[in-house]
């Protein structure tokens, strides 16, 4: 009997830190989110589709999904909130060593309104005795109905095939959206301004990390030099953070340009010339239609 294929999407929402880099990572076999200790470090969407001969599974990476402290984070819960309706499956991802908090009550909050079918993986199971885990499981079960709950550990791996398999069969029957060996739509720029977001988040231990985002300005490939130019801003909310991003003498910035532009050019596999340069924007609604546009135009290139 012949099968049919079956595809959709499916959010990926959690506290930050759960482990939502790391599963997509263990889904896609390569690093496509980057990961850090420190939260927050995932604020765009990504899409790592994830295809196999019975199903296409098009991950949506939704991070964002707290109480908003400022106008970046408002931004990004509305965006989670519609997220939520326009998906086929919304996966919520805990940390079995986390307590239950605030955060997973808001977003619990935010799934009753939504109609779309949820799982909850518990994720980090390798982190706790099993017997942990049941009485764990049923304080959840109490708190949201869940359509399946799958203890998994994202970073080893385990159990992440039967939740593919999950996954799978609550899908519709659907097309192929994406070809066979795609893991993610429109990586470049994204990835570059990630990269260039992860090196900010490691050199500097201030606040600022958690009110940045990294725009794109120019990625063109100058062929007299043979280069892939890269100009890119760091947008922070206040003037102050700004000091903090450029350092004495400018040094700081320098260092960050440097750490990046060497991870994009093995990346990319070529010389990468990177311009960066700081601005303050105070209101980020402003920028929301270009934070949707991370698409890599094939011309600039
Ligand atoms: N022991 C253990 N650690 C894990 C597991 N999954 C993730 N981690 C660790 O948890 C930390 C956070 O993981 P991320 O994947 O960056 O978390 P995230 O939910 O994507 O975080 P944001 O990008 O901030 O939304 C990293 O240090 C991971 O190595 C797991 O299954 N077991």
């Amino acid at each position: 009997m012949a099968t049919t294929f079956k595809s959709g999407f499916v959010a990926l929402i959690g506290r930050p830190n759960v482990g939502k880099s790391t599963l997509l990572n263990q889904v896609l076999g390569q690093k496509v989110a980057i990961m850090s200790d420190k939260a927050q470090t995932t604020r765009n969407k990504i899409r790592g589709v994830y295809t196999s001969d019975e199903a296409q599974i098009v991950f949506i990476d939704t991070p964002g999904i707290h109480k908003p402290k400022h106008k970046l984070g408002q931004y990004m819960t509305r965006i989670a909130q519609k997220t939520l309706n326009e998906v086929d499956l919304v996966i919520f991802m805990v940390d079995v060593e986390q307590g239950y908090g605030k955060g997973d009550q808001y977003i619990i909050d935010m799934l009753e309104r939504a109609k779309t079918p949820v799982f909850l993986i518990m994720n980090k199971i390798d982190k706790i005795h099993p017997e942990e885990l049941l009485p764990l499981i049923d304080m959840y079960r109490n708190k949201y109905t869940f359509d399946e709950i799958v203890p998994i550990s994202a970073l080893e791996g385990n159990n992440v095939n039967t939740l593919l398999q999950q996954v799978s069969s609550y899908l519709e029957e659907g097309p192929k959206f994406y070809p066979d060996d795609q893991v993610t739509d429109h990586p470049e720029r994204f990835i570059v301004s990630e990269l260039i977001r992860e090196k900010i988040l490691h050199l500097t231990r201030e606040e600022v990390p958690h009110s940045i985002a990294i725009e794109i300005d120019e990625m063109s490939y100058k062929k007299d030099r043979d280069v892939v130019y890269i100009q890119a801003a760091v947008i922070v909310e206040r003037a102050s953070q700004k000091g903090i991003i450029i350092g004495k003498s400018g040094g700081m910035l320098k260092k960050v340009g440097s750490l990046a532009r060497q991870d994009i050019e093995a990346l990319l596999g070529s010389k990468v010339f990177l311009e960066l340069w700081v601005k303050v924007q105070k209101n980020w609604r402003d920028k929301e239609s270009q934070l949707r546009d991370y698409g890599f135009n094939e011309e600039d290139y």
